[in-house]
């Protein structure tokens, strides 16, 4: 019923004179209102041929609105003969008397007949108005497939003049991101996809696709089979922030890393890999990595455990905030920090990986019985015993540096990757560059095949082919973006992809999102860490973050407190600002340390490859005096040894070279810890500038 609406209020029903009839009250308001209309004109002795005039001036009426809403022909004619048929019998029953048996009969026949009549013509309407749907969305489907069509002839031309190879296209897809579509191939004569891809490069250029764009051919769903995507809008050139939805994450259905060029996410599956993420500075890694900790954040069955050795920056802004009290969770909870430990110093990287092979040794014999349960020698990995994730940053240069302490380290590393797989302890390392020394390790190619090269633009120590090894056609400079680069897992071979930018806020968000979510260590394991686990972070323990908290991880920044300061995120993005609010002193210092970099080349250059045992900085390790190894004191005999003439890092290093193996590197570190504390004094300009024991140092200027 659609004439009178129902809505009821106080005052009774509220009729709705606009809407429309439908058979039933179409037909009898029709017989309602000619009986009214002859019964009122037969007493009022009104002219009958009024009525008939009425019924006229209806028809037309609805002939003319119908055909403005497109009515067909058939309706137009149907709502016409009942306003002529309605005026006929009132005129008619005007004339004879409407209240006689025979036009009360023939008006309720009429009745049934315009209802009869309305209904079969509203039928006809909708399946008119289906019909023209149905029509149109054939039409567009035939346009798409021309489409479609011509797209798959001009790559089988170009494939052949190109690659001199036939290719049949089985399908052709067109993302829904509207970035590119992807081409289903049968290479002709057992030709693989190979044969393809090595032509990527002319392929792209030859399709005169935009910058960024590429076509990559890879294996499609058996090996005659290849599919090529072809991208048409450079969305790594984009910047696309972290996803602000903070849901829970698992190991077990992999985590979100960044996206492809066709939009779609990529995902790192660490249950039994380890992953290695290459990336000079600048390229965006510390961003990435605070992307990557920030997943991990996510995931109910994960604990993230982070060595990083510039100072522990990759993990502060993962801390400071939560142990600052600066974080307030729901219903005013402290919020627990987003990774589940942080080392800075050698010393807790140490108490660390000793604490991990513990675990990973123990829950072995522990979780005899549950393996057995389960049928399987990989432990199951639950939120009640959850995987750990050693993420180390600059982890695969301390594999290979030469300094005796980082191979105290390096060994530990290799221990937990090479034995800790069942068991649910699993790294992620990073690295300045995809140099041979990193790549030559057999364990990490065996071990990390998620990988992960940031380019950034870079072209030198970037080798694509032993990252990526059997995906042709890869090019550093298809990536020229920030955070853009190569991804590769098992299960999604390498090819071009971004990392999502993630603002300082975002980590704060991420941490206060994900503090009830961390899953707790599992009793057994918790055991076997001992008491260098429970008390990760005890006050003196953590006294370090607090001092060095807004040093960049080149540690050539001034120090300052963090707590309190509002601003406990040590991001690369606010480097650029902090040197204005620098007080003079600082300022001083830094323009110090700038030349101290600048001479002896301890921050890294981003034109060039960093040599193998290079990048760490270990500025970190000066606050502690517990941390003079024997080295250091040998280095710092020799600087006394070398009296009011002082001497330089490098004679320093050649001096150490045999019996400690110290880098030189190393002995830079020092020198600029022992030039803040005072126990040496740095002369002279430029080439001629070398570091003098205290003992020896000139008398300062006086002033009077
Ligand atoms: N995914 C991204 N999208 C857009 N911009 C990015 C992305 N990642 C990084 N950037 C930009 O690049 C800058 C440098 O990033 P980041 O500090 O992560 O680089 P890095 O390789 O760690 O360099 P460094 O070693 O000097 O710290 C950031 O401040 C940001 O402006």
């Amino acid at each position: 019923m659609s004439s009178a609406a129902t809505t009821k209020n106080e005052s009774g029903p509220v009729l709705d004179w606009t809407a429309g009839h439908g058979p039933v009250t179409g037909a009898l308001s029709a017989t309602t209102g000619a009986l009214a209309v002859a019964t009122t004109g037969a007493a009022t002795g009104m002219p009958p041929a009024w009525a008939l005039a009425v019924g006229a001036a209806g028809a037309l009426g609805h002939t003319v609105a119908g055909l403005k809403v497109r009515n067909a022909g058939r309706t137009l004619a149907f709502k016409a003969a009942s306003w002529l048929v309605g005026a006929g019998w009132t005129t008619w029953a005007m004339a004879s008397g409407p209240l006689s048996w025979a036009a009360l009969g023939s008006l309720a026949t009429i009745g049934v007949g315009i209802g009869a009549g309305a209904r079969s013509v509203a039928l006809y309407e909708e399946a008119r108005e289906d019909e023209a749907i149905a029509a149109e969305q054939r039409q567009i489907a035939l346009e798409l497939t021309a489409e479609r069509r011509a797209i798959a002839a001009e790559w089988v031309e170009r494939i052949q003049r190109i690659c001199h190879v036939t290719v049949k296209v089985l399908a052709v897809e067109m993302w829904e991101t509207g970035n590119g579509y992807s081409l289903d191939l049968e290479p002709q004569g057992g030709i693989t996809y190979d044969r393809i891809a090595q032509h990527a490069a002319a392929l792209s250029a030859d399709a005169k696709l935009p910058h960024g764009c590429t076509a990559s051919a890879s294996p499609g769903i058996h090996q005659g089979r290849t599919i090529m995507d072809v991208t048409t809008r450079n969305v790594l050139a984009e910047t696309r922030t972290y996803p602000d939805d903070y849901g829970p994450l698992s190991i077990l259905t992999g985590i979100p890393w960044g996206f492809r060029t066709n939009g779609d996410e990529v995902v790192a599956y660490l249950r039994e890999q380890c992953a290695l993420v290459v990336g000079p500075t600048g390229s965006g890694k510390t961003n990435m990595l605070h992307g990557v900790l920030g997943g991990f954040a996510r995931a109910e069955d994960m604990l993230t455990w982070v060595i990083d050795l510039n100072a522990g920056s990759a993990g502060l802004p993962w801390v400071l905030p939560a142990l600052n009290g600066e974080l307030t969770g729901e219903d005013g909870k402290p919020v627990r920090p987003g990774i589940d430990w942080l080392a800075g110093t050698h010393e807790e990287a140490m108490l660390m990986l000793d604490a991990a092979l513990a675990i990973g040794l123990h829950r072995k014999r522990a979780y005899q019985d549950l393996l057995a349960k389960h049928d399987t020698d990989l432990l199951p990995v639950s939120a009640k015993i959850p995987q750990i994730m050693l993420v180390i940053d600059e982890g695969a240069e301390i594999l290979v540096s030469t300094d005796r302490r980082m191979k105290e380290l390096a060994k530990k590393i290799l221990e937990v990757i090479r034995m800790l797989r069942a068991m649910g302890i699993r790294t992620v390392l990073t690295a300045l560059g995809a140099t041979g020394s990193v790549l030559g390790n057999l364990l990490i190619r065996r071990e990390a095949k998620v990988r992960v090269a940031l380019t950034g633009g870079e072209t030198e120590g970037m080798d694509l082919g032993k990252m990526f090894p059997g995906r042709r056609g890869l090019r550093v400079d298809q990536a020229p973006y920030k955070g853009a680069g190569f991804m590769g897992t098992p299960e999604s071979p390498g090819a071009l992809f971004k990392t999502w930018r993630i603002k300082p806020s975002q980590i704060r968000d991420i941490t206060v999102a994900t503090s009830e979510r961390h899953p707790r260590l599992d009793a057994v394991s918790a055991k076997a860490a001992g008491a260098d686990y429970a008390r990760r972070w005890d006050a003196e323990r953590t006294a370090w973050m607090r001092d060095l908290g807004p040093q960049t991880d080149t540690g050539s920044e001034p120090s300052g407190t963090v707590a309190g300061s509002g601003s406990g995120l040590n991001l690369s993005a606010h480097r650029t600002d902090r040197g204005d609010q620098a007080s003079p002193e600082d300022e001083l210092l830094r323009r110090f340390r700038e030349e101290i970099d600048a001479q002896f080349g301890t921050a890294p250059d981003p034109a060039t490859p960093p040599p193998p045992a290079s990048g760490l900085n270990l500025s970190a390790l000066r606050d502690n005096p517990e941390q003079d190894s024997p080295a250091q004191r040998a280095a710092l005999a020799v600087l006394l040894a070398a009296g009011p003439e002082g001497t330089g890092a490098s004679a320093i290093a050649r001096a150490l070279a045999g019996e400690y193996g110290t880098n030189r590197q190393t002995v830079v570190g020092w020198l600029k810890a022992w030039t803040e504390d005072g126990t040496a004094v740095r002369v002279g300009e430029g080439t001629k500038a070398r570091y003098v024991h205290r003992d020896h140092a000139p008398e300062p200027p006086t002033n009077d």
